[in-house]
């Protein structure tokens, strides 16, 4: 059995960035994950332009201005934003002036409105400027054309987005999602919309997971429910390690005679090289390579078993193989307000929900039962505090780690 860390680091080495990458309208790259670094022939700002409405001076002829004795300067033109201005400033003249406007030349500093007054053709500029280049908005002093802008193997989102229509990037060269296979095994499970007889269990693993997939922006092929027959689910495994990038099933990976699925992956040519890991929740995982690069994680049936399996390890394997750069999970220390328990034999996860109180982050056990059979108290949860293995308490009002970020 594996640590949880030589379980993460055996999986991480097994998994490369995939190469596949298509192209994207910038009005569909929300969400996708950027293939190429990007760079603009632009320098941003564009030109030097304001930053205030108001006027646009030469720094020498106003610094000394005072309100008891200000400086009028002459008003020689009108510069919206847009405009180019034909003008140069010479000294004792200034330009009406508009906010992202071109500064015309001769100029070097603007004083807002607020501290003018007009006198007909003439401003009078009350306070004088702190320095010389105020409210300046000055050319390439937030970026340097040539440069890189974005890095290749991030995320695009609203902040990105916007940065690639500035720099006209209109069409972009995205990883291509990988697709995901996900089928749940065992003879007493039924489909949602079925009537339960005695006995059964109601599929919620295919939906869980097939959320989590879709919430990392992979491609959920769900299969469906495959009874514990080794024939079947021969066929199902053969089918999707050859079509999908990366195959979830949940169930029959602990030591029940209908747990067939790793003496399946070894007859098919899968290489296992993890067959159960010292975590609670999702001790029976498996995971597989097979020759044609497919990844193979074999899931405890256990739904809190399975979500767990799916936040610490193959969160990270799909981010990775996605093309993101930042794929690692990420872990708080915060402060628990509730005693944590372990029997201190395996690193246990207990899920809760990380809370802002006063200002200040704190670990919230989820109520109810700590079952991994339990996914009733899941719902609502956004985090997980980690007690390590040997240890078998943490209590309230000390720190303990928090894997944080699950795409819940
Ligand atoms: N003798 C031992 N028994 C078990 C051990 C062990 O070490 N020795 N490990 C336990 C642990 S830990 C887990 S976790 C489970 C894992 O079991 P399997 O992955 O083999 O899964 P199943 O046996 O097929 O099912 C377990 C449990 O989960 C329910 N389940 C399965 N699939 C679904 C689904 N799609 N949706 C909802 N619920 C599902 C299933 O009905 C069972 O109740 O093994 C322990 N046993
Ligand atoms: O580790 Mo199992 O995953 O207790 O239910
Ligand atoms: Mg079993």
């Amino acid at each position: 059995m594996y640590s949880v860390k030589e379980a993460e680091s055996i999986i991480l080495t097994q998994i490369q960035p995939r190469q596949e990458t298509e192209k994207v309208s910038l009005e569909a790259a929300f969400g996708r994950i950027l293939a190429e670094d990007i760079s603009s022939d632009l320098d941003f700002p564009y030109w030097d332009n304001s930053a205030m409405d108001g006027y646009a001076v030469r720094y020498e002829d106003v610094k000394d201005t005072n309100p008891e004795n200000p400086v009028t300067l002459k008003i020689i033109a009108e510069i919206p934003a847009g405009k180019v201005p034909e003008k140069i400033i010479q000294p004792g003249e200034t330009a009406r002036i508009f906010t992202g406007a071109m500064l015309p030349a001769g100029s070097d500093t603007i004083i807002m409105q607020e501290n003018t007054q007009k006198q007909g053709e003439r401003v009078a500029i009350l306070i004088p400027p702190e320095k010389i280049g105020l409210f300046v908005r000055q050319r390439g002093t937030f970026y340097r054309a040539g440069n890189t802008l974005l890095k290749a193997g991030i995320a695009l989102n609203s902040p990105e987005i916007a940065v690639l229509a500035t720099a006209q990037a209109t069409e972009l060269t995205v990883f291509s999602r990988p697709q995901v296979a996900i089928f749940s095994t065992g003879d007493e499970l039924i489909n949602p919309d079925e009537t339960l007889q005695k006995g059964q269990i109601i599929d919620s693993n295919r939906y869980a997971l097939t959320a989590f997939v879709a919430s990392l922006g992979a491609i959920p092929r769900p299969l469906g429910i495959i009874k514990d027959n080794p024939d079947l689910l021969r066929e199902t495994i053969r089918k999707a390690i050859n079509s999908s990038a990366i195959v979830l099933s949940t169930g029959g990976v602990s030591v029940g005679d209908y747990d067939y699925i790793e003496g399946i992956l070894g007859e098919l040519g899968g290489k296992i090289l993890i067959g159960s890991v010292a975590i609670q929740p999702g001790k029976p995982l498996t995971f597989a390579t097979f020759p044609n690069g497919c990844i193979y994680f074999g899931i405890p049936g256990n739904p809190v078993s399975a979500l767990v399996s799916c936040w610490r390890f193959v969160q990270m394997a799909i981010k990775k193989l996605s093309g993101l750069t930042e794929y690692q999970n990420k872990f708080l220390r915060v402060v628990t307000r509730d005693t944590l328990q372990s029997n201190g034999q395996r690193e246990v996860y207990l899920w809760g929900k990380i809370e802002i109180i006063e200002g200040v982050y704190q670990f919230q056990l989820a109520s109810g039962q700590h079952n991994s059979a339990n996914l009733i108290n899941l719902a609502g949860t956004n985090a997980l505090a980690i007690i390590p293995q040997g240890k078998t308490t943490i209590q309230a009002g000390e720190t303990v780690e928090v894997m944080t970020g699950l795409p819940l």
